[in-house]
């Protein structure tokens, strides 16, 4: 396979809401979870998507992880490779999007690297630099209360430039506007004055369109999925593409019993998960009794195991900021997420074993935690259950089995309902 274009995902989320979009855009595309091992065969694809798990780890493992996952890229014929990162720039000054960036452009043997999150149709959308989430600075989205990188600054040249070893400069709305030759000069300039990454401005999709063909000669950017967006049209418009990508696996209805796992605390799925209570039952973990030592996941199994046969059961450990910040005041931020995630992915692992086959999971390093723990390989594309949320079918797994892995901050109230009737 010669890909058109190659993506490395820092979640598992963020990769298959990229896929999504690439797909709806005309490119054949797979999620692959992690660098596929030596002689997996995989479908013939326009794009691949590689889904890492290295949001949230320590920078030099994020970049190692990536560098192996560009070059597997490059040595199936992408001649550009996307660094997805969140529509919500999700990172702390440690990394690990300056790290990432600063080492796969240099790979790539690019002076500069075009950066820009902005996601209009999730209301992503940058401004002089600016990071806005629907009409607020991303410092005043429930983004400032996120469990693991709270964001607490809307300029994105000053927040990447703290992460990334070269000077940050600015592809502004003016130059957007010139079109793709003005914003090509620009990053030359930038580029000339010893700038190593420009953060571009873009509100509507035709924007992101520009700095597609803007960029798509280039070897390397860094983006969310509306980059994604532009990158796939300028491919398309080039006879890179394929007419009948979209909405592509759908497959026979795989049966067997349905659950939704929720880890995220951001307001979208807090709201979710309110609504679920009206349509499934709902197990609510306590996060504390299961730092003290409680056996929580045999009772969330417990609970699901007497409900499933009658439908699809919720287990959530979602909690307001108030009630996150008390549990990591007193056990630590790290220890309470991963003990969290890991119960998370044993319940997983035992709803699995107890027969389901169609799963939700919310958040995303909640849904890398249980993507690893079933030992799921790689993914096709089904159709879209809301912005930047797929239904995924397994591939390579004897007994296939149907997932929706949503972005905390996606969808709307009734997404658990609407994605299990999807999920056939
Ligand atoms: N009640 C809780 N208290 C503290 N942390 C929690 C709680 N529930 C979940 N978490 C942790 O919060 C983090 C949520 O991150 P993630 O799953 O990526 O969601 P999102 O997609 O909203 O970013 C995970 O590490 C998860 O284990
Ligand atoms: O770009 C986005 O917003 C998403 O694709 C994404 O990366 C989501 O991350 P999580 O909210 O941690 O799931």
């Amino acid at each position: 396979m010669s890909l058109a274009l190659g993506c490395v995902a820092d979640d598992y989320t963020g990769a298959s809401d990229l896929a999504n979009t690439l797909t709806k855009a005309g490119l054949r595309t797979i999620q692959t979870i992690g660098v596929p091992e030596e002689g997996r065969a995989l479908p013939e694809a326009d794009a691949v998507v590689v889904a890492l798990k290295s949001r949230s780890i320590p920078a030099d493992q994020a970049v190692a992880r990536s560098r192996e996952a560009e070059a597997w890229l490059r040595a199936r014929g992408a001649a550009h490779v996307m660094f997805k990162v969140c529509s919500t720039f999700d990172s702390t000054d440690a990394g690990n999007i300056g790290p990432v960036m600063d080492a796969l452009r240099a790979e790539a043997g690019a002076a500069i690297a075009l950066v820009t999150p902005a996601f209009p149709e999730t209301g992503r959308s940058v401004y002089q630099g600016n990071l806005f989430v629907g009409s607020v600075p991303l410092n005043e989205s429930p983004l400032k209360d996120h469990p693991l990188n709270p964001m607490r600054d809307a300029n994105l040249v000053r927040v990447l430039g703290r992460q990334s070893a070269s000077p940050v400069g600015l592809v502004d709305t003016a130059t957007v506007a010139r079109g793709a030759e003005a914003v090509a000069a620009r990053l030359q300039a930038l580029a000339a004055e010893g700038k190593g990454a420009a953060i571009a401005d873009a509100i509507f999709d035709s924007d992101l369109e520009t700095l597609g063909r803007a960029i798509i000669g280039e070897k390397f950017s860094v983006g969310a999925s509306g980059l994604g967006l532009g990158l796939a049209r300028a491919l398309v418009a080039d006879g890179r593409g394929t007419q009948d990508a979209a909405g592509a696996a759908v497959g026979e209805p795989v049966g067997g019993a349905a659950a939704c796992l929720a880890g995220s605390c951001s307001q979208a799925t807090l709201q979710q998960v309110a609504a679920a209570e009206k349509i499934m039952p709902v197990m609510r973990l306590d996060p504390a009794r299961l730092l003290a030592g409680a056996d929580v996941v045999a009772e969330a199994l417990a609970f699901a195991a007497e409900r499933l046969a009658a439908g699809p059961v919720l287990i959530a450990s979602s909690a307001p900021p108030e009630a996150v910040r008390a549990l990591q005041a007193e056990h630590g931020v790290d220890a309470a997420g991963h003990a969290i995630e890991a119960a998370l992915a044993a319940i997983a692992e035992g709803l699995v074993a107890r027969g389901v086959r169609r799963l939700v999971v919310a958040g995303g390093e909640t849904s890398g935690s249980v993507v690893d723990r079933l030992g799921l390989t790689a993914f096709l594309l089904g159709p879209e259950i809301a912005a930047g949320v797929p239904v995924l079918r397994t591939a390579g797994r004897p007994e296939p089995m149907l997932l929706a892995l949503k972005s905390g901050n996606f969808g709307g109230p009734d997404f658990f309902g609407r994605a299990l009737d999807m999920m056939a």
